[in-house]
């Protein structure tokens, strides 16, 4: 077992174990890390398909070379408080992500390409929030592009290797099931399928 010090660092919400999830889970409220007026969204009910993301777009928490996130439908999503302190980070991205200009948590992504295969979802980062019980990560996305974010290559196989011993099977682009439902969507839309 590695010590503290050398053990490969995820993320905070899985080096030291996976909370579980709650069954009937009602939701819960993400707070930025403002010590005043901070932006507030509320969730209702459970997010789905949380995972850990190692892309250089997804907001992390200081430190950490992974993003925890999920995706909730967007009309179970709303702003609640100081919501004037959202800037968006990119309209170009699919995933139009809006952070809070001063501490930078980005609170929510928003898909608004009504033709992409995950239109209708919200991006969150679940633990933002104070309330357990969100569903927990079970796979890990984007694992290649940490060394986009200065992670060195010659670690990756130990990066790999400790993803793999807490349960998060690692993927360099999203986990299977994912990517067949953005195929089986572009097929669709081509008329293949
Ligand atoms: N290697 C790139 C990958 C970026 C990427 O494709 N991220 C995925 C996972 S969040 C995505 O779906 N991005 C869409 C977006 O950021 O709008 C990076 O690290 O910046
Ligand atoms: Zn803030
Ligand atoms: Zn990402």
């Amino acid at each position: 077992m590695d010590s503290p010090d050398t053990a490969v660092r995820i993320h905070p919400a899985v080096d030291n174990g996976i909370a579980p999830e709650a069954p009937d889970f009602a939701g819960g409220t993400l707070t930025c890390l403002c010590a005043t007026d901070p932006v507030q969204v509320e969730i209702k009910g459970q997010v789905a398909h949380n995972h850990i993301c190692g892309c250089t777009k997804c907001w992390k928490p200081a430190g950490t070379l992974f993003s925890q996130v999920a995706v909730v439908s967007r009309d179970n999503l709303r702003v609640v408080a100081n919501g004037d302190k959202l800037q968006p980070v990119d309209t170009t991205a699919a995933i139009v992500r809006h952070a809070c200009r001063e501490c930078g948590v980005h609170m929510y992504g928003r898909i608004e390409n009504t033709a992409h295969p995950f239109f209708g979802l919200d991006f969150v980062h679940a633990e933002r929030s104070s309330q357990s019980g969100w569903a927990a990560p079970t796979f890990a996305a984007f694992v290649s592009s940490i060394i986009e974010s200065g992670a060195r290559p010659e670690n990756m196989g130990a990066v790999r290797a400790r993803l793999n011993e807490i349960g998060l099977p690692p993927y360099d682009c999203l986990s299977p099931p994912l990517m067949d439902a953005i195929s089986t969507h572009v097929a669709k839309a081509k008329g293949i399928l």
